[in-house]
Formats: structure tokens, sequence, C-alpha cells
């Protein structure tokens, strides 16, 4: 038997900041087993930064189609840069928006004849600084408070889990700063039908932090008797959720909730949607099945007394049983982005799109 969760749960970040965190990881334990998301309220990120970030999102789709093309995703090996409308997938279906790829800032390490997911991580293509002043430094230092978060949450998760602080170490390269996380800016335009903005799909790493960046509704969790629950803007809030690595080196404790957006409708809404979600990544060089933490025995109870979770119509990760987490990152990218991959993994876009001319 399954359970609802009919709303995401939201938690305020204030317990940590007054010596309340024993309540913090109490929510947060539930958060994780039953439902997956939850709302992060007074995060620690400078207010002043998110609101100059969320007033970038529009200007920086705005800028002359020329412009954007120059950084069009298909120049980088890295998946990183412009996408245009309906160049995206998930699950074979196009996507109804328009990003920009950008990550942690890293130097690219692949050299010929090392493994082909080491060419993943990369440096992203920034837009000119004449074009959109001071918008490379501003969303850099966003992501920089971002990041800090994630690698707090990996911790407090870790207790939550009845773990050390530091059971969750093991997933992340040292220093942790050499890796690349990743995150974009993402538009949703008016549409006039019930268009998929992107389609039902699990994140594929550990947590993503979403900024929803405009009021609009239109993001959806699916609760595991398979209803879909809106997961609409909250003031000064960050919705927080569970990626398909987490879940299962928690043996399914955490649980990852597949999730939607439906694009916004003209004539209902008068203006796009922005989003910006962080994805925390992982070690690249490790199988997940390797690294299956051992959580205690009551919190495994709690994953039983939650019961099984509905099967959904979800992109899955099932690579994770037989690959490095690189690799999955790298298969993941190249089903979404085929134009990509044809440029730049020749011999992984044959084997993922064989009917292709
Ligand atoms: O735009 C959103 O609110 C969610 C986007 C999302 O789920 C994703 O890009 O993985
Ligand atoms: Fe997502």
């Amino acid at each position: 038997m399954s359970h609802a969760f009919r709303k995401v749960p939201i938690l305020d970040w204030k317990l940590i900041e007054t010596g309340h965190k024993a309540d913090f990881i109490s929510q947060l334990r539930d958060a994780l087993v039953t439902c997956g998301f939850l709302y992060l309220q007074h995060p620690p990120v400078d207010p002043e930064l998110t609101r100059r970030v969320k007033e970038y999102a529009p200007k920086l789709f705005e800028l002359p189609s020329e412009k954007k093309l120059a950084l069009r995703m298909s120049n980088s090996p890295h998946f990183l840069g412009y996408s245009s409308l309906g160049s995206e997938l998930t699950k074979g279906t196009v996507d109804q928006r328009e990003q920009f790829d950008f990550g942690t800032q890293v130097e690219c390490k692949w050299k010929p004849g090392d493994l082909d997911y080491l060419k993943l991580w990369g440096p992203p293509q920034w837009p000119a600084e004449d074009d959109i002043p001071g918008f490379r430094s501003t969303f850099s230092a966003y992501l920089s408070q971002v990041e800090a978060l994630s690698e707090e949450l990996t911790e407090l998760i870790s207790e939550a889990l009845g773990l050390g602080p530091h059971a969750l170490d093991v997933f992340f390269d040292n220093p942790k700063r050499a890796m690349q996380h990743r995150s974009k800016i993402v538009k949703y335009p008016l549409r006039d039908g019930k268009d998929q903005g992107v389609g039902p799909h699990y994140d594929s790493g550990f947590l993503t932090l979403l900024l929803q960046a405009s009021d609009h509704r239109g993001l959806q969790a699916q609760d595991p008797l398979g209803e879909w629950i809106d997961v609409p803007p909250i003031d000064d809030t960050l919705v927080i959720n569970v990626g398909k690595g987490l879940e299962m080196v928690t043996q399914h404790v955490a649980v990852a909730t597949s999730h939607r957006v439906i694009s916004p409708v003209a004539g209902v809404q008068s203006s796009p949607r922005y989003s910006i979600p962080f994805f925390q990544t992982i070690r690249q060089d490790i199988k997940l099945p390797d690294f299956v933490l051992r959580v205690p025995s009551d919190v495994l109870a709690l994953r039983d007394a939650r019961g099984s979770i509905g099967k959904s119509e979800s992109v899955n990760y099932s690579e994770y049983d037989r690959e490095p987490t690189g690799k999955v990152a790298l298969i993941g990218r190249v089903k979404s982005h085929p134009d990509v991959a044809e440029r730049h993994y020749p011999n992984l876009f044959k084997l993922y799109f064989p009917d292709a001319a």
C-alpha cells in the first residue's frame, strides 16, 4: 500500500539558524521518505542575489537570435550552451522550452584516449559581457552560494538517514569544488494548449535545487498514486528534490519523484514562465551499486511503512546498474540532445538513435 502526499512540505532554514537542527532533520527525514520533494524556505542564499538572477532571466532570452545561436549547445562537447525552442526531447517527445545550460566553472580534463564521459565537464559558454553586463558575475555568485547550500544539505540528509554527517562524502571528489554542477535558465513560452513544457522525468544526480523565477504555476510532482500535485512558486523558497542517484544509494529510503512542467497557456497567463534549476552532480568514476549506504534498520522501516512507489511513465536511469555515474550522465545528455551527441559523441549517437539518417 502506498500513500499519497497531496502537498509538498515546507521546511524552514531558520530552524537551522536558530539552533533547532534536530527539528529540521526530523522534518527532512519525513520529506525525503514520503515525498522526495520539499520547499526550503529562507534558504541561505543572498535574497538580493536571487532577485538579480530572476531579473536577468528574461533579459537573457531577449538577446538577439544570432547572439543566442552563437552560444548554441552543439558547439560544446560539455552540453553547455543555448537550446532553442523544441530542440530538446524528454522520452522521445519534444519539450516546449528554450534554455541556456551553464555549470560551475571547471576546465575540461579529457585528453585523446580518455573515457568519453570525462569530456562532459568543461567550461560553460557565457554571453559576452557587453551583451548582458554583470550577468556572468551575478549568476556565478548565485551558483557558488547554491553549491555551498547543496553541500550543507547533503550533510543534513546523511544525518537524517541515521548516518554520520560525512557518510555521503564518498560520492564527491576531493576537493569538492573541482566538480562541475550544472544549472540552467529556462523559459517556458506561452502555448495554445496543454503543452509539455518538460515531460515527466526523474532528475539523475543527487539533489536538485530549483529557483522558480517567475510567479507561474506549471511545475507538478507525481505522488505514489499517480496524481499530479502542483508545486507552485512560494516567495523566498527553493524547491529541493531527490534524484535517482540519491535514491539508489539510500536503498530507496529517499525517494526520487517524477515531475513535469505544463506550459503556461496563452489567454490564461500573460507571460512566459522562467525557472532556474541547479543539479548537484556526483563523482564520475564510481558505480553506484558498489556504494550503497548501510542505512540503519529503524530508517529502513520508515521506507517499508511508506510502501512501494507506483510505476510511472517517466524516464528512468537503469544504466546506474552497470555504468559509472559519469557515463550515466553522458547517456542522459545524449538522449535529450541528439544534435550535440551527433557532433561530439557519434558512436553514442548511433547507439541511441539507430534510425537517424
Ligand atoms: O522548470 C522547472 O520548474 C523544472 C525543470 C526540471 O524539472 C528539469 O529541468 O529537470
Ligand atoms: Fe527535473
